[in-house]
């Protein structure tokens, strides 16, 4: 099998990380494409109390497991299937279950820390970087989190402003500067997708 094209998207939270990366993964659903996300590579913390968990800093690249992301990345590369985890936000860890992956042509990795880890980077054949508005990203958050994350509506403002913006513009937002591409708005940027369904399409048919 020849080297997989792996696609990187990057971006705050709630940015459209996702939704962007689950419409290239849609467009290309004919081929065999694999979606994996960072936050599934969240640090293990099983063996910490929830009082503990709940104190982690999940916006410090050092809440990731990025040496298994790679290893992951890596292992597919070559043709090998992986078991991934599967992560749980209510629990703050990862889960019992893992899932596994079969090795495919396309890979997408979506995170926060996508271009932020060299070792992530230097795996990337094209870097996206998405970008909101902070207040709209917040607003989005407030919703996912409290509908979809079992949160509280005073924990996620707490969060946002004790970890999620701070980090967000010490390691989040310099990364801009090494994507290939910035898609504001994301989903709703139908020009930028259209841009790099064409891309991915003229790489694959090289
Ligand atoms: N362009 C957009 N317009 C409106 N809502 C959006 C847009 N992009 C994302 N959302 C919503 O915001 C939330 C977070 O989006 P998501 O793609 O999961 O972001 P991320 O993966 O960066 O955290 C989701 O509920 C999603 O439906
Ligand atoms: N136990 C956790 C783990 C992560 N988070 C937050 O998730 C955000 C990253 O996910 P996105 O889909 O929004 O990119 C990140 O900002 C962490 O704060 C959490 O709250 N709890």
């Amino acid at each position: 099998m020849n080297k997989p094209l792996i696609i990187g998207v990057a971006g705050g939270t709630a940015s459209g990380k996702t939704s962007v990366s689950r419409i290239l993964y849609d467009a290309f659903s004919d081929r065999t494409i694999t979606l994996l996300r960072q936050d599934d590579y969240y640090n293990d913390q099983s063996h910490m109390t929830m009082e503990e968990r709940i104190k982690t800093n999940y916006d410090h690249p050092l809440s990731m497991d990025n040496e298994l992301l790679v290893t992951h990345l890596k292992k597919l590369m070559l043709g090998y299937s992986i078991e991934k985890p599967v992560y749980d936000y209510t629990q703050h860890t990862r889960s019992d279950v893992t899932e596994k992956i079969d090795p495919t042509k396309i890979i997408i990795v979506e995170g926060l820390f996508v271009l932020e880890d060299v070792k992530i980077r230097e795996l990337l054949d094209i870097k996206i970087f998405v970008e909101s508005d902070d207040d709209i990203r917040f607003i989005r958050r407030l919703l996912r989190d409290t509908t979809e994350r079992g949160r509280t509506i005073d924990s996620v403002i707490a969060q946002y402003i004790e970890s999620v913006k701070p980090m967000h513009q010490e390691f989040v937002e310099p990364t801009k500067k090494y994507a290939d591409i910035i898609v504001p708005d994301g989903k709703t940027n139908a020009v930028a997708l259209d841009l790099l369904i064409t891309k991915i399409n003229s790489i694959l048919s090289a």
